[in-house]
């Protein structure tokens, strides 16, 4: 996942997402490999299958607050050892279970307990500022392990999150793609001369093979966009979004297509679903 300049005005941020939800290890904006997790306070079962491909790829897992409580209540209660290797766990602690806790604390390798107090930034931003202090080998790619269909502020302040830490134009300190059951959601940084190539495929892949489904969104959160397509069933060029004008939900990623290019004026938020089993991956 790299950025090249193709010409005087031309950038290619490229968005390798095949390699993120797939077994082995994971090639990071920066060529480097490794990935830290954040698991957020949210029901984990549905998506757990994805969760622990997740987990074995990253080089960093790290929980925010209650969210050590989601890993054990899918895991570690019932003898899975899975997240066993959870590292730290981030926030301001009034949501850790004791249980949960004497257990994370009592592995071999023992999580670190990381307590702020501070009531101006939430537990998922401690969780963040954390993973990018303790990256030995530079900035690093950041999933974090969510989910929209909580609390409704919660669910706005996680998507808040992607534009809050992901300030330089870059990514300098490394990508956050937010993973929510059903999608994966990152943050297209708005510049007309970049184009932002994202893998969906892998050349030579089966359509029964995607990780995948074909539903794409490109929503325009923070303020109004105009954006360019290619790749979609609805591809749009120069098309004005904006909450309360126009916004591209439901579109479809063309079962030829491999990479999705995009093109936005201002940031936006791209999502992608995941292939749920019920669905294809081509339309
Ligand atoms: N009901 C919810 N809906 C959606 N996301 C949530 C919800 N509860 C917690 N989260 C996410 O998980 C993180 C860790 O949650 P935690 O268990 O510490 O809850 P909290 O103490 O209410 O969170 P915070 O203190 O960060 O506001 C939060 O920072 C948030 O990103
Ligand atoms: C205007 C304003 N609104 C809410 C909070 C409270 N707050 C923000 S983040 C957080 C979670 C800490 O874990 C809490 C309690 C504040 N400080 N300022």
């Amino acid at each position: 996942m790299s950025a090249t300049i193709n010409n005087e005005d031309e950038v290619t941020i490229e968005w390798n997402l095949t390699t993120l939800v797939r077994p082995g290890p994971i090639q990071q904006h920066n060529d480097q490999t490794g990935v830290a997790l954040i698991v957020l306070n949210q029901p984990l079962e549905k998506s757990l299958h994805v969760i622990r491909t997740l987990w074995n790829n990253a080089s960093i897992r790290v929980a925010a607050d209650g969210g050590a409580n989601a890993i054990y209540e899918v895991a570690g209660q019932h003898g899975d050892t899975t997240f066993d290797n959870l590292q730290a766990i981030v926030g301001d602690l009034d949501s850790l279970d004791p249980i949960t806790q004497e257990y994370y604390t009592s592995r071999t390798k023992p999580a670190a307990i990381i307590r702020q107090a501070s009531q101006e930034s939430t537990d998922f931003g401690k969780a963040i500022n954390y993973v990018r202090q303790n990256s030995p080998a530079g900035p690093i790619d950041i999933v974090a392990i969510g989910g929209l269909g909580g609390r409704v502020d919660q669910g706005l302040s996680q998507l808040h999150h992607l534009y809050l830490f992901q300030k330089d134009e870059h990514y300098k300190q490394g990508r956050i793609y937010l993973f929510s059951g059903e999608s994966l959601t990152f943050l297209l940084k708005g510049d007309q001369r970049k184009v932002h190539k994202i893998r969906v495929r892998d050349e030579g892949q089966l359509g029964e093979e995607d990780a995948f489904g074909k539903h794409v969104g490109i929503l325009p959160v923070g303020e109004k966009s105009r954006i360019w397509t290619k790749g979609l069933e609805w591809d749009v060029q120069d098309w004005e979004t904006g909450f309360g004008g126009r916004v591209s939900t439901s579109n479809h990623i063309l079962p030829e297509t491999k990479v999705v290019e995009v093109r936005t004026a201002r940031d936006v938020l791209f999502t992608v679903a995941l292939r749920d089993g019920k669905e294809s991956g081509v339309p």
